[in-house]
């Protein structure tokens, strides 16, 4: 009977988990999964007859960074994993509430936000006031690195131990968890976007070549490494413009050069998981051994983040099976699941 009752509530149920990230926002209805997944970006009109309607949202809008005509501005409104553009914020979560329930304006559904764990209160508030100006009926906080590993499917409840590192555009999160709760975590403002930026700050520097954030990226989800790897160099064409003639200019550029030009985000992310591994208690860090670490987020696809880790802690590590969806995914597993919600949720 209970079952019976539980998918009928499911199907109709309006409840949404989102994981409102700094790169992509992805959203999970319940008893559906994830049904959307889309930058975290909004084009927004700025002339003085239009000014803040919004023009698109997500991947409509991703498109357009960079290359918007004067009338038009595309803004990011999450930076380093928090809310930094409220009105944008809210314009977005309305935007993919209404997207996923089909437009329908009156459905105000319970939503859970995974949120990094290092958040202040006044970060918290921020968050919390979006969603519910943004049609959410009541409003529930997960912590990222929680959410993750729930997604990745370790067993949060059980007295044994696990390590996560959730590495994204804006934050990344390191996390010790045992029976339910989050032993030890600490969140580090560098992830992707960093990288993204250091590799456009190498580029102007070395080369006089001016990139934008996308093409940064590009480059860094094509050709980025973490481990030398100088048998196996690969190269790319860059285009961009010249920051002494001003006129367009292609070059190429290799895997090396990424390497390095990305090396104090990675050393950051190596350092923090380290600094992780020794304040963990002892009879912890026994499991770790035993069980290693598991990454998430877009950031663990970077090639041979593992290997480097694995090198650097000599601990067994392995990738999530679904990085970029892992929080999303599991805070749609609490969602669907009161007892794990009720053990896991923050205020
Ligand atoms: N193949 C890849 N190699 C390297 N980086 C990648 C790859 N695919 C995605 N990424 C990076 O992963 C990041 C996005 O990851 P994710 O969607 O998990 O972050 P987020 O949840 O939006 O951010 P945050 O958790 O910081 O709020 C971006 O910086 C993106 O460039």
């Amino acid at each position: 009977m209970n079952i019976i009752a539980n998918a009928i509530l499911g199907l109709f149920s309006n409840d949404l988990a989102i994981d409102l990230g700094t790169a992509n926002t992805l959203v999970f209805v319940k008893g559906k999964g994830v049904v959307l997944s889309e930058p975290s970006v909004v084009a927004v009109y700025t002339d003085t007859r239009h000014k803040n309607r919004v023009r698109a949202v997500g991947a409509e809008a991703k498109q357009m960074l960079g290359r918007t005509p004067g009338n038009i501005t595309a803004i990011r409104p999450m930076q380093d994993g928090v809310i930094a553009d409220f009105a944008v914020a809210e314009a977005m979560i309305r935007y993919f509430i209404q997207k996923v329930h089909n437009r329908r304006k009156f459905i105000r559904p319970r939503i859970i936000i995974a949120v990094p764990s290092g958040i202040t209160e006044v970060e918290k508030r921020a968050v919390k006031d979006s969603a519910e100006r943004a049609g959410a009926r009541e409003v529930l906080l997960l912590e990222e690195p929680m959410a993750a590993a729930i997604g990745a499917g370790l067993p949060i409840s059980e007295p044994t131990c696990n390590m996560v590192v959730d590495i994204g555009g804006g934050t990344t999160e390191v996390a010790v968890i045992s029976l339910g709760g989050i032993v030890y975590s600490r969140s580090l403002r560098v992830a992707g976007d960093k990288m993204d930026a250091a590799i456009a700050q190498y580029i102007k520097r070395k080369y006089n070549l001016l990139v934008g954030e996308r093409t940064a990226e590009m480059i860094k989800m094509t050709i980025g490494n973490a481990y030398p790897d100088e048998d196996n160099v690969e190269t790319i064409e860059v285009k961009g413009r010249d920051l002494v003639s001003g006129i367009p200019k292609i070059l190429a550029i290799d895997s090396e050069e990424i390497r390095l030009a990305i090396s104090e985000q990675i050393d950051a992310i190596v350092e923090t998981v380290k600094i992780a591994l020794e304040q963990t208690p002892p009879e912890l860090a026994a499991d770790i051994v035993d069980r290693g670490i598991v990454l998430t987020g877009g950031g663990a696809l970077l090639k041979n983040l593992d290997k480097l880790l694995r090198e650097e802690s000599g601990l067994p590590i392995t990738v999530a099976e679904n990085p970029l969806t892992t929080v999303a995914v599991g805070s749609g597993m609490a969602l669907d699941n009161i007892d794990i919600l009720k053990q896991v949720m923050i205020t």
